[in-house]
């Protein structure tokens, strides 16, 4: 099942905001919808919003009606600055209209239509791209993961996060197809149960053994010594190799060293932003109340009572076992093996960046 298609025109998205119960499509035509979508989480995940925003930027110089050069640079770094103000920590999502704004900036053609093209075919590139190298980070992180592992993971960095296949679930997807028979522990992820809603659904649908706990229960999972690792996803990676990602996997690697058992992050390199120094600077994104007062639109806590709910957290480089990428596997010291691993990439020139 795609988590997005292009379809003459039209982003196709998965509403992810309806599973497991349903499976339903929303048909974007403008960028105004992609920006919606990105905000509500109807298309979540830090590659997944990459890709979302890239077509979303094709939708808004389509619609343009753009008859020079000019007019269309114009109108994409409209569409970029919405796009990019829908979510603030995935970095995936800005360096994606960069690359998009990059190619059209570097590009000596003039005409409207084809420039509109050359965006179109970056878009397909960056979700093609966001797959394949899924696949690599399944095969470099399946060889950390010991025959019988039994596998705990937070949120949702699976196929429904990503063009396809996932990060972390596909270190796990990659682990049984590999035969290793590993089983998972996924984190129901409150306060939007990303856990309970879309990792359980995927990995049934993979049949890959699962077995949903809430978030309060992984401590003691680990200590009654049910868990060999824990492996994660992330929407944002310092060049130090602290970790931005969902609220609770903070806590997971404190549990994890506390247990000495091995903490994986498994990102793509789309995902690393070696413009920051540390975590300390990732923007964390801050979501609205009702979302922690509420479940499935049933109240279970009194009205106006003060909420704090943010979206992610912050794991220092410290609690960090490895981070697995489609580019290979980083290793502590970070602040060396990332920028190796990155230079091992070619990065459009001059790009535009938003941050
Ligand atoms: C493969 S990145 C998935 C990453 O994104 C999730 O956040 P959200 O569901 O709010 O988009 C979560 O942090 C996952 O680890």
């Amino acid at each position: 099942m795609d988590t997005m298609r292009w379809e003459n025109g039209t982003l196709v998205l998965l509403d992810q905001t309806k599973l497991p119960g349903r499976v339903e499509y929303i048909y974007c035509r403008d960028h105004e919808t992609v920006a919606e979508a990105i905000r509500s989480l109807r298309v979540r995940g830090a590659p997944a919003i990459g890709a979302a925003a890239a077509y979303g930027l094709v939708l808004g110089v389509l619609a343009s009606g753009a008859k020079s050069r000019e007019q269309l640079l114009a109108r994409a770094r409209e569409v970029a600055d919405v796009l990019a103000s829908t979510r603030p920590t995935a970095v995936n999502l800005t360096w994606a209209l960069n690359r998009l704004l990059a190619r059209l900036e570097a590009s000596p053609v003039a005409d409207p239509e084809e420039l509109t093209e050359l965006l179109i075919n970056e878009a397909h590139t960056i979700y093609r791209e966001d797959l394949e190298g899924n696949k690599r980070i399944g095969q470099f992180g399946q060889e950390l993961v010991p025959r019988g592992a039994r596998i705990l993971t937070h949120c949702n960095a699976g196929a429904l996060a990503t063009a396809g296949y996932g990060t972390a679930l596909g270190v796990i997807r990659a682990a049984h197809e590999a035969g290793k028979q590993v089983s998972v522990y996924a984190g129901e992820t409150r306060p939007l149960l990303q856990g309970a809603r879309l990792t359980t659904w995927e990995l049934l649908q993979d049949n890959i053994p699962v077995t949903l706990i809430t978030d309060n229960m992984a401590a003691y999972l680990m200590a009654r010594g049910m868990v060999d690792l824990v492996v994660v996803g992330a929407d944002r990676i310092a060049a130090n190799g602290d970790v931005a990602n969902k609220i609770g996997t903070y806590g997971l690697a404190v549990l994890a060293k506390e247990h000495g058992l091995p903490f994986y992050v498994a990102a793509p390199l789309s995902t690393v932003d070696l413009s920051l120094a540390s975590g300390k600077d990732i923007p964390i994104e801050e979501r609205e109340p009702e979302e922690v007062t509420h479940l499935a639109g049933v109240p279970v806590a009194p009205a106006g009572v003060k909420v704090w709910n943010p979206a992610f957290d912050v794991t220092p480089a410290r609690l960090v076992t490895a981070i697995i990428t489609d580019r290979g596997v980083a290793r502590p010291p970070y602040a060396e093996s990332l920028p190796r691993l990155c230079s091992s990439v070619a990065k459009p020139e001059n790009s535009i960046y938003f941050i």
